[in-house]
């Protein structure tokens, strides 16, 4: 069987020879090539070319020393040339990814419109790179020209059923980016716990999170994160969930949560945000305040999900807020009320809304610009459908829910899934941006986070980075991801096996 030393995601257009070139470590070089838009000094690259050098030659660095004997005198170059951009911005909607390869007798020459594109077009180079049996190092010649199907590829985190230390958080991201993920969606606060440290409302972590000190994520860490994911091209959406999944905001806000009534007393128990104080409305104001000026991306994500009306419904003032808007009694006109609110507060900081479908679902307006993320199972493309027709951008998540336990072998679940066959105008397709795999925490912490994501996001890596119909083989894919699983793991990456075999370099 002839080895192809591929990439995955498969690229766009990838054509490859029998003839392959030594590389010799001692004698391997990155460079910018003259021309180039970014030259060094650009910090994104000049942190790649060393990233990738260890990465590509992982024996060289870390000190064993360079086994073999007889090396190749010649040297090998990657030059790199970026067409416009700068290095110092940050990966945002809109960004340009395609890049094409060139990899041919001591050179690989790599053109990208913008640095991040330069940077998956470095992550493909790694891949192209292997060792025989002598341990020699080689890369084939081989064609490449690429750019992603989707712009945006998400990959959601929850550190709130259960805290993710930050080193995880970092691992997911190198992960994301050896598979072209391009948004990390930080779902970060929900019911359970509040780990974000707020500067302007220290009192939501010392009281929300599961421990003041401990599960926190600090300003300091916070940042970490965001540059950790600009230098590998991934955009960081956080994510404050609401008006629903706010148990953990109201221990550190009080008044801020509704009291919810048994007959005509108080329960003692809360429900949903408040939606009929303005005080609510001026705390989201200073919290969007401090969190939009934190998190760079243009996006950010509200929540809106399973807003259960018990609570509302069961509190006088609440039902007196009803008459006086005139909503009578349907609590899906407070729902849109509150969204429509916190949507106007994040516009006014020059930010564009993610809200989850049920969001969509009970907004009869739509005047205001935002995009819908359907996650609920079922007839998931017709959600898909009903959104691009309402004219609104459209994410999808509901086929790529990797927290449900499913089948064995259940990688080909997500790799089979066709985020466009529904019936719609081109136009109308155009408004699906992209897709998103989401890893809930009920059931997931650091203990079992890169084995239940890797390799089976690896899947959906590929059906949102890929062209549709040259990827529409799992039987062609497996062997593919098989010995991409064997690469994250030669990179620290746990992820779990697909079926019976062996990587030349086991996870250690
Ligand atoms: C948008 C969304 O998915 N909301 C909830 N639905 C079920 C999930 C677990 O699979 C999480 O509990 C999540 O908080």
């Amino acid at each position: 069987l002839k080895q192809v030393y591929g990439v995955w995601p498969m690229p766009q257009r990838f054509t490859q020879s029998n003839e392959r070139y030594v590389l010799n470590p001692h004698l391997f070089t990155y460079n910018y090539a003259n021309g180039s838009a970014a030259q060094v000094g650009c910090s994104v690259l000049d942190a790649a070319f060393k990233r990738y050098f260890r990465i590509i030659f992982p024996d060289f660095s870390d000190g064993t020393g360079f086994s073999n004997t007889w090396s190749e005198p010649k040297p090998f170059t990657v030059s790199v040339s970026v067409r416009s951009g700068g290095c110092e911005e940050y990966p945002d909607e809109g960004s340009d990814e395609s890049y094409n390869l060139s990899v041919s007798a001591g050179q690989a020459v790599l053109r990208a419109e913008s640095v991040w594109g330069s940077l998956r077009g470095l992550e493909s180079f790694s891949q192209l790179v292997y060792q025989d049996d002598y341990n020699s190092y080689f890369v084939n010649k081989t064609e490449i020209e690429d750019f992603p199907r989707f712009l945006f590829r998400g990959l959601l985190l929850d550190t709130s059923r259960h805290y993710l230390p930050v080193h995880f958080i970092l691992k997911t991201l190198d992960a994301m980016a050896y598979n072209k993920f391009n948004v990390f969606h930080w779902h970060i606060v929900d019911d359970p716990s509040f780990p974000y440290q707020s500067h302007t409302y220290p009192d939501l972590s010392n009281k929300g999170a599961f421990h003041p000190v401990t599960h926190i994520y600090t300003q300091t860490d916070v940042r970490k994160v965001i540059a950790h994911a600009r230098f590998r091209g991934i955009r960081v959406v956080p994510e404050f969930d609401s008006p629903g999944h706010t148990q953990s905001w109201g221990k550190g806000q009080p008044d801020l949560l509704t009291p919810c009534y048994k007959k005509t007393v108080p329960s003692g128990t809360f429900g949903p945000i408040n939606p009929t104080l303005s005080s609510s409305y001026q705390f989201m104001n200073s919290l969007f305040k401090e969190v939009t000026s934190v998190f760079p991306d243009s996006f950010v994500h509200l929540g809106g999900d399973e807003v259960d009306f018990t609570c509302w419904k069961s509190n006088p003032k609440v039902q007196a807020f009803m008459t006086k808007m005139g909503f009578g009694h349907d609590y899906t006109k407070l729902q849109s009320f509150y969204m429509e609110s916190i949507m106007n507060i994040t516009a006014a900081f020059n930010k564009t809304s993610i809200v989850w479908q049920d969001v969509f679902d009970y907004h009869k307006r739509r005047r205001a610009q935002y995009v819908v993320e359907v996650w609920k199972r079922g007839c998931y493309l017709c959600k898909v459908r009903q959104v691009a027709k309402a004219g609104l951008k459209v994410i999808l998540a509901a086929p790529f829910y990797l927290d449900l336990p499913g089948p064995t072998h259940d990688w080909a679940r997500y790799y089979i899934v066709r985020p466009l066959s529904f019936k719609g105008t081109e136009q109308q397709k155009k408004l699906v941006i992209g897709g998103e795999v989401c890893m809930w925490g009920e059931y997931v912490d650091a203990t079992n986070l890169s084995p239940r994501l890797w390799p089976r996001a690896s899947a959906a890596a590929e059906r949102l980075w890929s062209n549709e119909e040259q990827t529409s083989s799992v039987d062609k894919a497996f062997p593919r991801l098989q010995d991409f699983r064997c690469k994250m793991i030669r990179r620290g990456i746990q992820a779990e096996p697909l079926f019976i075999g062996y990587c030349k370099h086991e996870y250690i």
